[in-house]
C-alpha cells in the first residue's frame, strides 16, 4: 500500500478527479537485504511541482503497474520515489568504475536510488530504479538532479533499442520536478524512472572486490547468478559459469549495437551491466553515415569509445571484471587468472558469431556464410562511399525485390558497388526477411535533438510522434517519411554532452 495523500500531480488530473484507490503494489528488497554492503537506505527529493510527461504503457503492463494509476498523483509520487509501498527499502548502490580507463574506486548512485524490484509477467524480478531524485552519499560534488532533455533521451532510445530488439534497461516514465537544475544554463528537472532485470554493474564487482571482502564478492555473484544467469549455479564451477554467461551476453548485446549503428558514447566500466542489457544512455547516437571512427560524445577526446572501438572496449571492461571476480575463480590466483584468460577469449569468438550472423540476416541471406565475404566488402563499400547505414540497407532490400534505383544512388560513391551489387543480387537475398531485421525508423540525432528541444521548452508533441516511429522501426508508414531520412546538410556535426 501507498502512503501520501490524494495529490493530483499528475498533467491532466485535477484535484477533485477519482483517484484510483492505492493499490496493493509489493516491492522487495531482495538487494538491499543480501547485499547490505553495497546499499545505503536513501530517500528520493520532494518535487516543487510535479508533472508527468511520458510513460511507457508496455514497460508499466510488464510489471503489472496499471499506467492508469501511474497517471495519477499517488502513482506520481512512486514514480518520484517519494511514497514507496511499506516495507520498501530504497537504497543508493555503490560502485566502482573505470572511467576512460581511470579508476574510480567510490562512485555510486549519486543522484539515483533503487527503490526496490517489482515482479515481471514471467516472475522474475526486475529493478525499479530512479535517476535524478536528488543527492545521495554518493553525490561527490554533482547536484544529484537531472533534466527534462537527458531524461528524454534515455526514454525515447531505450524504447527504440527495446523495439529493435537490442536487451535493455527500460524507462517506465519521465516526471518533470519543477525544480530547476543548472548545466551551462538553467534547465527544467526531471526524474526518470526505469525498469530493468537489475543495475549490477561490472563497477558492482570492482567495488566489492576493492573492499577485499571475499564474502561479499561471493553473496553479490550469487545474487547475480539467481537473477541472471541461474543455470550457472548447477555447474561444476558456479563462478567461471557466471563470468562465461555475462562475457556471452556482453558479446551478442554489442554484436546489436553494432549492426544497427548504436554509440554508446561512455562505456565506462560503471555502464556495463552484469545482465547484458544496455544501461545509461548519456552521451549516446546513432551513426547515419557508416564510419567505425566516429565518436560523438564532446568529452572523448581520444576517441576511446569510437563506434568501431566498442567490442575492444567491451573486452576490456569483461577484463576488469575477471579481475574482480579472481579470488571466485580458483584459490590459486594464477590459476585463476588462467580460467580468466580461457573466459575472456570467448568473448571475440562469441562477438564474431554474433556479428556474422546479424550481418547474413541484413543481407538477407540469414545461416548462409557465404554472404560473409560480401558482408565485409560490403562494409568497406558504406565507409568510402559515406553511405547512410540505415537507409543503405533498406534501399539494398528495394534492390533485392528488382529497383535498384535507391541503392545505385546511395552508393553512388562507392567504387566497385556495382560488381557487388550483381554477386549478391544472384545469391536471391530474401527482401521481406531483410526488411523484418533492417530499420526503418531509429532515432536519428536530428529527431532527437529536435524533440528533447521542443520538450524542454515545454512541447511534448515532436517527442510522441518520434517514440510512435521508433516503437515500430521496420513497417513503412505513409507520413513518416522524414523519420527515415538521413540529418539534412546543415544539421552539421553531431556533438553531444555528458552533463546529463
Ligand atoms: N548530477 C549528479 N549528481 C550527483 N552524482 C552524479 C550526477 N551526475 C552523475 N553522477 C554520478 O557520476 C557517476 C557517473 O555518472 P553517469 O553519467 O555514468 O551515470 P548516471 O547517468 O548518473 O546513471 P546510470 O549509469 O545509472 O544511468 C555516477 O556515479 C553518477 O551517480
Ligand atoms: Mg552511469
Amino acid at each position: 500500500m501507498l502512503r501520501g495523500g490524494e495529490r493530483a500531480y499528475a498533467a491532466g488530473v485535477s484535484i477533485a478527479s477519482p483517484i484510483v484507490p492505492d493499490r496493493d503494489i509489493r516491492l522487495d528488497n531482495r538487494f538491499a537485504s543480501e547485499l547490505p554492503e553495497l546499499g545505503v537506505a536513501w530517500k528520493a527529493q520532494e518535487p516543487v511541482e510535479a508533472r508527468l510527461l511520458a510513460v511507457d504503457e508496455d514497460v508499466a503492463a510488464e510489471v503489472g503497474l496499471d499506467p492508469a494509476w501511474l497517471r495519477t498523483g499517488d502513482g506520481v509520487r512512486l514514480l518520484l520515489g517519494v511514497d514507496v509501498p511499506a516495507g520498501a527499502t530504497p537504497v543508493a548502490q555503490a560502485y566502482s568504475g573505470h572511467q576512460f580507463g581511470r579508476y574510480s574506486p567510490r562512485l555510486g548512485d549519486g543522484r539515483a536510488l533503487l527503490l526496490g524490484e517489482l515482479t515481471g509477467a514471467d516472475g522474475r524480478l526486475l529493478d525499479l530504479h530512479l535517476k535524478g531524485s536528488g543527492r545521495t552519499p554518493f553525490a561527490r560534488g554533482g547536484d544529484g538532479l537531472a533534466a527534462v532533455g537527458p531524461m528524454l533521451r534515455e526514454y525515447v532510445v531505450s524504447r527504440a533499442m527495446a523495439a529493435l530488439g537490442i536487451p535493455t534497461t527500460r524507462a517506465l516514465a519521465v516526471v518533470a520536478t519543477g525544480r530547476a537544475v543548472r548545466r551551462e544554463t538553467l534547465l527544467p528537472g526531471a526524474v526518470l524512472a526505469r525498469v530493468a532485470a537489475s543495475h549490477l554493474r561490472v563497477g558492482s564487482f570492482q567495488y566489492a572486490r576493492s573492499i577485499d571482502d571475499t564474502e561479499l564478492l561471493r553473496r553479490l555473484a550469487d545474487h547475480a547468478i539467481a537473477r541472471h544467469h541461474p543455470t550457472a549455479a548447477g555447474e561444476a564451477e558456479p563462478y567461471a559459469a557466471l563470468l562465461r554467461g555475462v562475457v556471452e551476453a556482453q558479446a551478442s548485446l554489442i554484436a546489436k549495437w553494432m549492426l544497427v549503428g548504436f554509440v554508446h558514447g561512455v562505456m565506462n566500466t560503471d555502464n556495463m551491466t552484469i545482465s547484458g542489457e544496455t544501461i545509461d544512455y548519456g552521451p549516446c547516437a546513432f551513426l547515419d553515415v557508416y564510419d567505425p571512427a566516429t565518436v560523438y560524445s564532446s568529452i572523448d577526446e581520444g576517441g576511446r569509445y569510437a563506434f568501431g572501438n566498442q567490442p575492444v572496449v567491451a573486452q576490456w571492461n569483461l577484463a576488469r571484471l575477471a579481475e574482480a571476480m579472481l579470488p571466485l575463480l580458483h584459490e590459486d590466483e594464477q590459476q585463476a587468472v588462467t580460467v580468466a584468460q580461457d573466459l575472456l577469449d570467448g568473448f571475440r569468438v562469441a562477438f564474431a558469431a554474433a556479428w556474422s550472423a546479424g550481418l547474413r540476416a541484413k543481407l538477407g541471406r540469414a545461416g548462409d556464410e557465404q554472404a560473409d565475404p560480401l558482408g565485409d566488402e560490403l562494409l568497406t563499400l558504406l565507409q568510402t562511399g559515406r553511405v547512410d547505414l540505415t537507409s543503405g540497407f533498406r534501399a539494398l532490400a528495394h534492390a533485392a525485390r528488382g529497383d535498384t534505383a535507391p541503392a545505385r544512388r546511395l552508393f553512388s560513391g562507392a567504387d566497385g558497388f556495382e560488381a557487388w551489387l550483381t554477386r549478391w543480387l544472384a545469391l536471391a537475398p530474401d527482401a521481406d526477411a531483410m526488411d523484418r531485421v533492417n530499420p526503418l525508423y531509429i532515432p536519428r540525432n536530428h529527431l532527437v535533438e529536435e524533440a528533447l528541444a521542443a520538450a524542454t521548452g515545454g512541447d511534448l508533441g515532436p517527442l510522441h510522434e518520434l517514440v510512435a516511429a521508433v516503437s515500430a522501426p521496420y513497417e513503412p508508414r505513409p507520413g513518416r517519411e522524414r523519420y527515415a531520412a538521413p540529418a539534412p546538410e546543415d544539421f552539421g556535426t553531431y556533438r553531444t554532452f555528458c552533463g546529463t
